[in-house]
């Protein structure tokens, strides 16, 4: 087991309840700092309610979550974490740019700064020639594309995305894992959540989620081996997986 100073998110006996429906069910996980961890699993499966628990945005029935060291939820690690939502939490009425300065202030960048990262990022998620628009004339896959960036804004140390890249044409979303790939080289931890198969096997490390329950983890390598299998798909399969 890693040293608790290598691990980013630290997972205990995690139970999520919605009345006397159990959602998630004693799921215990690691996730070491640095690399990009996916969770993979079908729709329903609880993804979006763990990572809301990890992003501090719900909390657990029972059980224990720490990010970095500290007992989640905990408003204070906001400014650590960056949360990309499956709905687009945008202020439509808004253009882009006044969403980022928004966002930007809640997270404590102000002046040059700002402004230097709300075009880093914009260039990024390809949206520069759409700074001044209202977000309520952005199509979803744009809307998809400014909630990315704004996750981004404040270089937070661990970014976790929920489907980042539902809606986003291929050529983009090369570019997006591309990136992904140099932020975590740079250090920042990442968690995302897919079903997409070939979006699974670009992660350091897995984690297979059916039913609220954590089926099976390791790298995408070593879970393909482990099943005898040629392709993620295959091992998720095997572990019991329905079709993701
Ligand atoms: N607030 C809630 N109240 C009641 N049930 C909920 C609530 N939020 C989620 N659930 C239930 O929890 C289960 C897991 O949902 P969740 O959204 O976490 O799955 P998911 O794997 O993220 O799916 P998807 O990929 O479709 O978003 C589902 O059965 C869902 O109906």
């Amino acid at each position: 087991m890693a040293a608790a100073s290598e691990i980013c998110v630290r997972a205990r006996d995690v139970i999520r309840k919605f009345d006397d429906k159990k959602v998630l069910h004693d799921i215990s996980l690691d996730v070491a700092k640095g690399g990009i961890f996916g969770l993979l699993g079908p729709s329903g499966s609880g993804k979006t309610t763990f990572v809301k628990l990890i992003a501090g945005i719900d909390e657990a029935t029972s059980g224990q979550i720490e990010v970095l060291g500290t007992p989640m939820p905990k408003l204070a690690m906001m400014v650590r974490i960056g949360y990309m939502a499956q709905s687009d939490a945008l202020y439509a009425e808004l253009t882009a740019k006044e969403n980022l300065e928004f966002f930007g202030a809640l997270f404590g960048l102000r002046g040059s700064r700002l402004k230097q990262r709300m075009h880093e990022v914009m260039a990024l998620v390809n949206l520069t020639d759409h700074m001044e628009r209202s977000v309520g004339a952005y199509s979803g896959g744009m809307k998809r594309r400014l909630s990315l960036a704004i996750a981004l804004l404040h270089e937070p140390e661990v970014l976790i995305l929920d489907e980042p890249t539902v809606g986003i044409d291929p050529v983009l979303r090369k570019s997006i894992w591309d990136e992904l790939q140099s932020l975590s080289r740079q250090g920042t931890t990442i968690l995302v959540t897919t079903h997409v198969m070939d979006e699974a096997d670009k992660c350091d490390r897995l984690g297979m989620l059916r039913d609220g329950r954590l089926i099976a983890s390791g790298s995408p390598e070593e879970l393909k081996s482990r099943t005898g299998s040629a392709t993620i798909e295959e091992a998720f399969l095997y572990y019991g997986g329905a079709r993701a």
